[in-house]
């Protein structure tokens, strides 16, 4: 019989208390940090030869130096060795991905007339390189190669890598290559937490630098790329996953609690919080807990329980729909969902989420696997500045401007006034009369 699960009332917390709630595993990358330092350094100085000795230290997986990147033929092994629906799962989910992406992406380049004759815009083109972090301790993630490609392929980066840890046999796990394939990404190497942070970053004797890193990761991942960060663009913080479930007074306490245990399966450092304004919501979804873990294997059922007894998950009752929008504000999930008949009636209100999941049939999961929006997602409070991973994550902007002859002569004026002011000569003498001399010159 699993721990009593963590209930709050937040009618009678103070704020120290309140604030604890807002508290994840990211919240203290300290011991992580310093454990890193050393990978990172063995890896830039020793190349495949660290990558291959950590595999086996950390992965307990075989791994011959010469041998970090997938070969062609384990890509068509894959598609023998998975199922077909899986296989065709992923299909499906690839194909919903790529639409909702394509949709995002911007048009190459907009210029508007600012001024009559003078005129600017955006362009946007692909960045050179990137790697895709899949992450493989406590599961193995097809649907994560779909979301972190998938925008790449879209966006047109030219070079785009798969990193991941080696399982016990020392092979990348059949669904994640049959993902990379249907992605259109078959340069995949066997490395991941933090030495496969720097390998990318660093580049080895292998693996070929990145210019950015995207995709989820253990704290051990998200160490690395805080200390890599003048190296590497680390990309949005996605760290362990997190959700809240906010299911108000017309609400089902089953299905909250079904939903809740979606995110707190995925490992002890997850967090999952139900938070709701009804009493009865909450007794009912802690009542149902108890028969969904009866059907669960007992390592996810270890997973969640920890979350849920813990100090990151739990039941959080708020007195008023007011206190429950705005501690889901401060805590700014990384998934959240919206259970009740109106669930629309609450989305003004919410602001801060990674993703916001409308409805009683719009679960975590579909968002996670098929729906088509990017399920990485800023964790640890990071929605409040940060969005979703999207094609913009693959693509740089620049402004571009374009003044005529129609134009200059106000544009120039203004100009002038404000570099002087800032004591600018040379910006000042740009826009002078010089340059007028300089052109009716050359007429
Ligand atoms: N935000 C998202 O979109 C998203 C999606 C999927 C998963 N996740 C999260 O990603 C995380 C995945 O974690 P994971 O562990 O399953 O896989 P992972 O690949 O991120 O981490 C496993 C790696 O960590 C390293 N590691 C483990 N123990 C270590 C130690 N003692 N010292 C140094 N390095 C060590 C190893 O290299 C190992 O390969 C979870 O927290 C999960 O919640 C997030
Ligand atoms: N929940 C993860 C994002 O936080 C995505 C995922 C993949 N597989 C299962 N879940
Ligand atoms: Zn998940």
């Amino acid at each position: 019989m699993p721990a009593a699960v963590s209930f709050h009332d937040l009618s009678t917390l103070d704020a120290a208390a309140r604030a604890g709630l807002l508290k994840r595993a990211e919240s203290d990358l300290g011991p992580f940090l310093d454990k890193v330092r050393p990978i990172i350094e063995a890896v830039r100085t020793e190349g495949d030869a660290a990558l291959a000795r950590f595999a086996r230290e950390f992965d307990k997986a075989p791994v011959d130096p010469a041998r970090i990147q997938v070969e062609p033929a384990a890509f068509d092994r894959a598609f023998d060795a998975v199922e077909p629906e899986v296989i065709e799962a992923i299909r499906y989910a690839v194909d919903n991905i790529r639409r909702f992406h394509q949709d995002q992406k911007p048009e190459e380049m907009w210029l508007h007339e600012i001024r009559p004759g003078a005129f600017a815009g955006d362009r946007f083109l692909p960045i050179p390189s990137v790697a895709c972090y899949v992450p493989r301790g406590k599961g193995s993630f097809p649907s994560v190669v779909m979301m972190t490609t998938v925008p790449a392929v879209v966006a047109g980066v030219p070079e785009i890598s798969i990193i991941t840890p080696p399982g016990p046999d020392g092979e990348v796990d059949a669904a994640t290559l049959v993902a990379a394939r249907l992605a259109g990404v078959e340069t995949v190497y066997k490395c991941g937490g933090a030495q496969g942070v720097a390998a990318v970053a660093y580049g080895t004797e292998t693996v070929r630098r990145a210019v950015k890193i995207v995709g989820p990761g253990s704290p051990w991942v998200v160490a690395a790329k805080r200390l890599l960060s003048d190296v590497i663009d680390p990309g949005i913080p996605a760290g362990p996953s997190e959700a809240i479930i906010f299911a108000d007074d017309t609400a089902d306490g089953r299905l909250a609690a079904l939903d809740l245990l979606v995110e707190a399966e995925h490992g002890p450092d997850s967090s999952a919080w139900l938070v709701t304004t009804s009493r009865q919501v909450a007794e009912d979804a802690i009542a149902a807990l108890d028969g969904y873990w009866a059907k669960m294997g007992a390592q996810r059922t270890a997973f969640s329980t920890a979350v849920l007894t813990g100090p990151r998950g739990g039941v959080v009752l708020a007195p008023d729909l007011e206190a429950a929008y705005a501690f889901i504000n401060d805590y700014a999930p990384e998934h959240l969902e919206v259970l009740g008949d109106e669930p629309f009636a609450h989305l003004g209100r919410l602001v801060n989420a990674g993703e916001i999941l409308l409805g009683n049939r719009t679960p975590v999961t579909l968002g996670n696997f098929v729906l088509g929006p990017n399920a990485v997602l800023p964790t640890n409070a990071a929605a409040r500045t940060f969005s979703p991973l999207s094609v913009f994550d693959y693509m740089k902007r620049s402004s571009v401007g374009y003044v005529t002859a129609k134009a200059y002569p106000e544009l120039a004026r203004h100009a002038g006034i404000l570099a002087r002011y800032e004591g600018f000569e040379a910006h000042a003498a740009a826009v002078s009369p010089v340059r007028d001399a300089i052109l009716n010159r050359r007429r």
